[in-house]
This record gives structure tokens, sequence and C-alpha cells, in this order.
């Protein structure tokens, strides 16, 4: 059962393609990849700039669609679902922090955390009372709970958006370079609490990242280059993950079958 457990998959693509445009600028930015997340384990997306990890990100949260494969939430294939009831998935199912936080800047803090929620009626029982709580500790706002987003540094709105993201407690968090806008040790704060939120609290995160520091606090990285995944790596530390990325600039990326080097 535990070994079931472990093995649940919370968000996975296969075979997935997906091509911009048409004609000669066509651009094959998902070139066949079929990547299962792991529930409960926090995944980093890696690769060149332009190698498809915000398309990948975007095509499995069902943000946008692909254009062959498919992409599943658990078992749900989000190519079967009309654009309402894609909107109800991503709404109940999936958490979302970005690079810039998103925050809405006349609510509160706390009413920031539950704004999901309550855009989607949820009841405010005694359980989620409870999760609310627990997750505003985890997150270290309990004492800025009133205050409105232009009142925090970056670092604290984006401890917001993470509080957020997992206020519904949603089968995947996706996160998008979520230290981009941050200085190095807000972002290490922030990678610290999605690693705990995955830890602790027995959430799943899959993150794009430019950054071997930030992949670092991930439990695997897998590894994107033109289209296509081209490696996995198990317990990263940053030194591996670079050394990793620096073969790609050494190779120039991972090139298609029978393609010689530029
Ligand atoms: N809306 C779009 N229209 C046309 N081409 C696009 C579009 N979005 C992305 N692309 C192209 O698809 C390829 C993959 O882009 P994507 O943004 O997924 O890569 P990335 O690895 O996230 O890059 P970066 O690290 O620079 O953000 C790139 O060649 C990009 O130019």
């Amino acid at each position: 059962m535990s070994t079931a457990t472990r093995t649940r998959t919370a968000a996975r693509v296969v075979d997935a393609v997906k091509v911009y445009g048409g004609g000669d600028t066509a651009v094959r930015a998902l070139d066949g990849v079929s990547v299962g997340f792991e529930a409960g384990r926090f995944t980093a997306i890696m690769g060149p700039s332009g190698s498809g990890k915000s398309t990948l990100m975007h095509c499995a949260a069902g943000l946008d669609t692909l254009s062959a494969g498919s992409a599943f939430i658990g078992d749900t294939d989000l190519s079967a679902l009309d654009d309402r009831r894609l909107t109800l998935l991503r709404r109940d199912r999936i958490g979302f922090v970005f690079q810039g936080f998103n925050l809405v800047p006349t609510l509160t803090v706390a009413e920031n955390i539950t704004l999901p929620m309550d855009l989607a009626g949820a009841k405010d029982g005694d359980a989620s009372r409870e999760w609310i709580d627990a997750l505003v500790d985890v997150v270290g706002l309990r004492d800025r709970l009133h205050h409105r987003p232009s009142e925090l540094s970056g670092g604290q709105q984006q401890r917001v958006a993470v509080a957020r993201a997992f206020a519904g407690r949603p089968d995947v968090v996706f996160a998008d370079e979520p230290t981009g806008n941050l200085d190095s040790r807000s972002g290490e704060e922030v990678l610290g609490l999605l690693g705990r939120a995955v830890r602790q609290m027995d959430r799943t995160v899959v993150m794009v990242t430019h950054d071997p520091v930030a992949a670092a606090h991930a439990d695997e990285v897998v590894f994107l280059a033109d289209g296509r995944l081209v490696d996995r790596m198990p317990d990263p530390t940053a030194d591996k993950v670079l050394d990793r990325m620096k073969a790609f600039d050494a190779s120039g990326g991972a090139r298609r079958e029978g393609e010689g080097p530029s």
C-alpha cells in the first residue's frame, strides 16, 4: 500500500509535442517528451534558455494545450476536458506560483491566501481552517496577516503567493521561476518553504528554474534540451547541476538525430 502511495504520479505528459506557429517559422518547443512528476516530491525542470521548460510546465498544468500527446493531472486526461472543466481543474487541483507574485493589492495577506478557496465557494470547515493556520506558520506570516502586499518585502510577498498556492490542498503546485525576482536570501527562504511544504506537509511541487542553487532544493531535476527530455538527476546538488548545465553549453544542447553540430 505504501509503495502504491509513493509511486502516485501527480502530473505527467506522454509523447508531448508542442509546435508554435506554422510553415517555415514553426517552432517545435516540445518534441516528444514523456515525464511523470511523482506525488509527494519536489521536482525541478532545468535546461538551456529556449529548451521548452515553460512550455512543458504550461502544458502539464493545463494553461496551454499540446499539439500532440497527452497531459494528465492524476488520472485526468486534460485533452478530454472542455474549457469550463479545465478552468475548474486548475482552480481545484493545481496551485501556481509565478515570478511576479500576482497578489491582489487591495486584499490583505489573509484574504490573498484564501482567495482561491473563497472564489471556489469552499466551506470554511475546521479542517481547512487548521490547514490554513498551519500554512501561515510554515510560511512565517502570522504577524503580517492584516497587511496589504505593498507593505511587504518581495520575499514576503512571494511567501504569501506560496501559501495561496497550497491553500486549497491542490494535487500539485507548479512554480515558474519563483525566485527570479528575489535576492538570494529571500530566494533561499522561498525555496526552503517549497521544500518544507513537500516534506512536512506531503505536497507536490514542480518548479521551472534557471538556477542550479534553486534546483538543488528539489528531490530530482529533469533536464530538457531542444524540446526533449535528456536527463534526470535524483538528489541534486548545485555543483552537480551546474556541471550538467555546462555540458549543455559545451555541446550546444542536445541535437536531434541526424542533426550535426551548428
Ligand atoms: N508563444 C510562442 N510563440 C512562438 N514561439 C514560442 C512561444 N512560446 C515559446 N516559444 C518558443 O518555444 C521554445 C521554447 O520556449 P520556452 O519558453 O518553453 O523555453 P524555456 O526553456 O522556458 O526558455 P527560458 O529559459 O528562456 O524561459 C523557444 O524557442 C521559444 O522561442
